[in-house]
């Protein structure tokens, strides 16, 4: 079973056209999807924007159908030297917590120089950085560069930015940029990986970007153009993933 965690409906529009035979059950108070796709059996859910949502929703996600694999995708921003452009791919080799710590009068202190961790299970500490394992992401490269290929578009590789607080300044984009080594942001990815490494489950997340971040210009946004191309990277993951594998 893989499991796809998406913020809202608009996100998921063209893979749930694809389910079938697609049953709908309330999970945790929320709509699960259930089907196959691409020859996958497949669990959906809609988590809602933000990280207590994302959490939320990856929690009753896992222990409704325990599935071999989470895929958190959706739109993001693109942070300023990434090479990302409206309408590319980013798929995040690591999730980091960016805003999650202390603004204090030295800088900002995140939750490692804090020694809060947000995860303890077997023995490993997890603060703030949810590494994807190197076999997984070299499974998964080639596939979604196919589907980059295919749409026109560039795929970047890379961390990718949990905040609470958009970067809606170049400045507070070229300072998270900075501080976590980012290529991009967005709202529910370090939760939904969180919960993966509590529970053990291997996570992947997938961001079509709809934005730079940047000085906020909402004109110069496209939503249903991140929307559609982190779909697409979906479709082409399962595609060409082998059917019953489970990702080391
Ligand atoms: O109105 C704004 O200036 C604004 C700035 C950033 C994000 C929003 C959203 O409403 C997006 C929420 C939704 O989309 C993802 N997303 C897309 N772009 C970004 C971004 O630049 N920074 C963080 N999140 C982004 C996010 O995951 C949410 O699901 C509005």
């Amino acid at each position: 079973m893989i499991a796809l965690v998406a913020a809202v409906p608009k996100e998921t529009e063209l893979l749930r056209c694809r389910l079938a035979p697609c049953e709908v059950r309330n999970s945790g108070r929320r709509d699960l999807y259930l089907g196959t796709l691409a020859g996958h059996a497949v669990s959906l859910m809609h988590s809602g924007v933000g990280k207590a949502n994302a959490a939320s929703a990856a929690t009753s996600l896992i222990a409704a159908t325990h599935p071999d694999l989470v895929i958190n995708f959706g739109c993001g921003g693109a942070y300023p030297g990434s090479g990302l452009a409206v309408g590319d791919l980013a798929l995040a080799s690591e999730e980091i917590y960016g805003d999650e710590g202390v603004l204090a009068p030295e800088g900002f202190l995140n939750m490692a120089a804090l020694r809060f961790p947000l995860v303890q299970r077997n023995g490993t500490r997890h603060f703030d950085s949810y590494p994807v394992p190197g076999g997984l992401l070299e499974m998964a490269r080639p596939l979604v560069a196919g589907a980059a290929r295919d749409a026109g578009c560039v795929l970047a590789v890379g961390a990718l930015v949990t905040v609470s607080t958009c970067s809606g300044t170049d400045a507070a984009a070229r300072e998270l940029s900075r501080r976590t080594g980012g290529i991009g942001e967005n709202m529910e990815g370090a939760a939904v990986a969180q919960v993966c490494a509590l529970y053990g489950v291997p996570f992947l997340e997938l961001r079509g970007i709809s934005n730079l971040a940047e000085d906020r210009d909402l004109s110069r946004w496209n939503l249903p153009r991140g929307m559609d191309i982190a779909q697409r990277g979906v479709l082409a993951l399962l595609e060409g993933m082998e059917k019953r594998s489970t990702p080391a």
